[in-house]
């Protein structure tokens, strides 16, 4: 049955999912690639519509594949498909414009983020409620990390202790994203690398391991397991 999402709530969510998918390996839109027999983007478009501050949800999709992706979608939950950009910048800049009047929190999250728990986008909306600019989730870094030359030497150890491996969703002030993305000179990996550029603080919440990105075949494989093995306590 479709989700309805909340019409009190006050959240959007951009769901960037217009990537290939190259690290992947070859195959279709990585956000149309199956988890357990469904898309990537179904995964995460499920998730995240039950999550209860969810007003709006707008989904960038690869451009051949909107109509699809519409369709797809339709019986998961209600969302706007538009067509995605070259980069993932571009992708989170046309999801953006798409949203209407009304939510004044906007949380950008990777489909390939595909077992985000609905808990942390609520977690990162009531930060950005709470009165803060920009939030994301973090995650210590575990391995010792080292700066090495092009040519396999190293040059030294980093300190990881003030290092955070960042995840999404990652949230804003409606406001405060759309200045930046209408200020971005260079494509940035993140949209916090933009606000950060406009000098706006971005606060850490505790990430998820579920909320691992799927960037090649390895990482595919352990969301299957996951999903088989240890769902997501709450998350059907
Ligand atoms: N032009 C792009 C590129 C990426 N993305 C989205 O941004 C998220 C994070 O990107 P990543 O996981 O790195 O995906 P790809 O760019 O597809 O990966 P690759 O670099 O392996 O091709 C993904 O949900 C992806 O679909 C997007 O909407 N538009
Ligand atoms: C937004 C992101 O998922 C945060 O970790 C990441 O920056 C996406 O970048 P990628 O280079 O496409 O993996």
């Amino acid at each position: 049955m479709t989700a309805q999402l909340n019409p009190r709530g006050d959240v959007a969510v951009l769901v960037p999912a217009a990537g290939a998918g190259v690290r992947l390996g070859p195959g279709a839109p990585k956000a149309l690639r199956l988890l357990a027999g469904e898309p990537l983007l179904v995964h995460a478009v499920r998730r995240i519509a039950t999550a209860p501050s969810v007003h709006t949800i707008v989904v960038a999709a690869p451009p051949a594949e909107v109509e699809a992706v519409r369709q797809l979608l339709a019986p998961i939950a209600e969302s706007t498909v538009v067509v995605g950009g070259s980069t993932r910048q571009a992708s989170v800049a046309a999801a953006l414009a798409a949203v209407p009047a009304g939510p004044e929190i906007v949380l950008v999250h990777d489909a390939a983020r595909a077992l985000i728990p609905p808990v942390l986008v609520e977690a990162v909306a009531a930060t950005i409620r709470a009165g803060h600019d920009a939030a994301i989730p973090v995650l210590p870094v575990i391995d010792t990390v080292k700066e090495v030359s092009a040519d396999g030497v190293v040059l030294g150890t980093v300190d990881r202790s003030a290092l955070r491996a960042v995840q999404t969703p990652q949230g804003f002030r409606r406001a405060v994203l759309a200045a930046a993305h209408a200020s971005a000179v260079d494509a940035l990996t993140d949209d916090a690398g933009l606000v950060e550029k406009q000098g706006v603080r971005v606060t850490c919440v505790p990430g998820s391991p579920y909320a691992m990105k799927i960037t090649q075949p390895f990482d595919l494989a352990l969301a299957e397991h996951l999903l088989a093995t240890q769902p997501e306590p709450g998350v059907a």
